[in-house]
């Protein structure tokens, strides 16, 4: 066991009820899903059919523009009521923002502060994830001073150590090269699987949900279900 993992018991499926979001017009997003435990189920359809608009309603975060309802069950529980804060669903973000006034180690650290003890195990902690994303050295660093596929790892990182019960990934390797993009699937794929994380990735890349070997839901245009 690593210091970023905890002795969770399996989870129970995430499961969306009836959940449906009016987009702009008519287009409307109706749909129910139960993603397994350490499942990971990958969402395409063209820009604009709502894709990051359903991870936003999942993760408590729909923007007021948007008409949500239908419920979202989390280990068991209706989660629907709560605030983003309290569903510990990790939500990645399209384009995630750094903390400008934290480093790298910060910005790593600020969800373990609870979930890890002690300054020793939260550093061994930052560290083991700055080598899972093959920025072993980083810890010191100023985010502005990142790349963009930089900023992109620490992201998801960041998201991988808030011990989360869901992860819900937006574009998460649209910003890495071919190489980065592998590694960085494995690991990701490789961490929900092992601590029973159902999982929703959003991408445009077929090589990704082939990758993530597990059903593909596809949005038509209008946001429907295909
Ligand atoms: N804050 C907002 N206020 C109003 N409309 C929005 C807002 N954010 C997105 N939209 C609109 O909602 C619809 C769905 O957008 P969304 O970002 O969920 O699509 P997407 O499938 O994730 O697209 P992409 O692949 O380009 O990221 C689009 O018509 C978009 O213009």
């Amino acid at each position: 066991m690593t210091n970023t993992q905890t002795n969770r018991m399996p989870q129970e499926p995430m499961m969306l009820e009836e959940v449906k979001i009016r987009l702009a017009g008519d287009c409307l997003i109706h749909l129910s899903l139960s993603v397994a435990a350490g499942e990971v189920v990958t969402i395409m359809g063209p820009s604009g059919s709502g894709k990051s608009t359903l991870l936003a309603y999942i993760g408590g975060f729909l923007p007021p523009a948007f008409e949500g309802e239908g419920r979202v069950w989390l280990d068991g529980k209706d989660v629907s009521s709560l605030s983003a804060e309290r569903r510990h669903i990790g939500i990645l973000f399209q384009d995630p923002l750094l903390f400008p006034h934290l480093s790298v180690g910060g910005n790593l650290a600020f969800g373990l502060t609870r979930a890890v003890k002690g300054r020793a195990a939260r550093k061994a902690s930052v560290c083991e994830a700055l080598e899972a994303i093959n920025m072993a050295g980083f810890e010191g660093r100023d985010p502005e001073t990142l790349s963009g596929g930089q900023k992109a790892r620490v992201a998801l990182a960041r998201t991988l150590l808030s011990q989360p019960r869901a992860l819900l990934l937006d574009e998460p390797f649209s910003k890495l090269d071919a190489d980065l993009r592998v590694r960085m699937r494995h690991h990701v794929f490789e961490r929900a699987r092992s601590e029973g994380l159902p999982t929703l990735l959003v991408t445009h890349d077929e090589e990704d949900a082939r990758a993530a070997q597990g059903r593909i839901i596809r949005l038509a245009p209008n946001g429907m279900v295909g």
